[in-house]
């Protein structure tokens, strides 16, 4: 007998026909608990969970008793419970690497827009603004030959130190527990204090996971230690930074901008502060969101679900003690 799975993301064609081959689906729009009501029986007998945002959580896991394995279409997994998880030996299985190079170029593309202003001046000539020549108005700061911080210096934040090294000269620095050899060795990253890398940065980007030690680890005395011609990137998780203490900051003119693709609240509330500061670049959370990419995390996220109901957690595994 195939495993009964939910499905709680809509998937192409192709990767429902092979996740239908293995497994016996049924279709969810999310994990509301109007969702588990309505599909109670569903939810109980599932042995699998295949989706992407929403909670996993004790409540959750309650109503699944025949749960054995997670499968989220994100690398990130700070909306699971995962110590529930591990009591119950429920497997996490996550999307690693397949989208790390499109992140980096999404945190990429922030540093440019933010230092040169890119959104704020398209808006201004299709305003029909442009009637002579520009003058320091609308000035930005250079990119190439700064320093560039990295908070978060695994995957992404490795993907992003190779572009900014290589494809702009910057100079890097990283905060983390332990010496990078290879971000020694590739880019001459040079790790360092977070007070130290705060005071020395041009660029600040955050590509950290959201735990209890990164929850606002960005607030209003980190903000004060950034130089003031700085600039903030976040494409990690909303609440690493303290939204208010960022929008304090702005509004004082104490940085020259942030770029952000997450939010402590998403979707970002329509009457925040960021969305009317000019010297914000604020992105629907679409770090990962090419055509490409979100592709094969769906794959993925199929194949580490097939693989680990089969007792297979060798790849993308969050968890594998909670097999034991
Ligand atoms: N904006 C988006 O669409 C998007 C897309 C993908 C990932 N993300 C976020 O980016 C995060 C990182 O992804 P990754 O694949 O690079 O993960 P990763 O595990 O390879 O890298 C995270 C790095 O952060 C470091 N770290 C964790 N806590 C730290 C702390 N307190 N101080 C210093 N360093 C710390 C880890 O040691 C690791 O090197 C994800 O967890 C997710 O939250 C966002
Ligand atoms: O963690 C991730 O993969 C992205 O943020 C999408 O949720």
């Amino acid at each position: 007998m195939k495993p009964a799975v939910i499905l709680y993301k809509k998937l192409p064609d192709d990767l429902y026909a092979r996740l239908a081959e293995q497994c016996d689906v049924t279709e969810v729009s999310n994990l509301s608990p109007e969702s588990q009501q309505q599909h109670a029986a569903a939810f109980r007998q599932a042995e699998g969970l295949l989706g992407s945002g929403g909670k996993v959580n004790g409540e959750l896991l309650a109503n699944m008793p025949n749960l054995r394995v997670c499968s989220s279409v994100s690398v990130g997994y700070d909306n699971f419970d995962v110590a529930a998880l591990n009591a119950r030996h429920v497997v996490l299985m996550h999307t690693p690497t397949v989208l790390t190079e499109t992140v980096a170029d999404t945190m990429m593309a922030l540093v440019l827009s933010t230092a040169r202003r890119v959104p704020e001046l398209d808006a201004w000539v299709k305003a029909g603004h442009w009637q002579k020549s520009i003058g320091p108005a609308q000035f930005g700061i250079d990119v190439h030959h700064k320093t560039l911080g990295i908070l978060g210096m695994g995957r992404i934040g490795m993907a992003l130190a190779q572009r900014a090294h290589f494809g702009f000269g910057m100079k890097i620095l990283y905060n983390a527990r332990r010496e990078h050899e290879e971000a020694q060795s590739r880019f001459g990253a040079q790790r360092c204090e977070l007070k130290e890398l705060l005071q020395q940065s041009d660029f600040v980007c955050i590509s950290l996971p959201l735990t209890d030690e990164t929850h606002h680890l960005i607030g209003a005395a980190e903000l004060e230690l950034m130089k003031p011609d700085a600039v903030l990137i976040n494409a990690g998780r909303g609440p690493v930074v303290d939204e208010k203490a960022l929008i304090a900051a702005l509004q004082a003119g104490k940085l020259h901008a942030a770029g952000l693709d997450v939010f402590e609240q998403e979707p970002v509330p329509a009457d925040s502060p960021l969305l009317s500061l000019p010297n914000v670049v604020t992105l629907p959370h679409i770090g990962s969101a090419t055509h490409e990419t979100r592709y094969g995390m769906m794959q993925d996220a199929v194949e580490n679900l097939i693989a680990a109901l089969g007792g297979n957690v060798d790849k993308n595994c969050v968890n594998p003690q909670a097999l034991k």
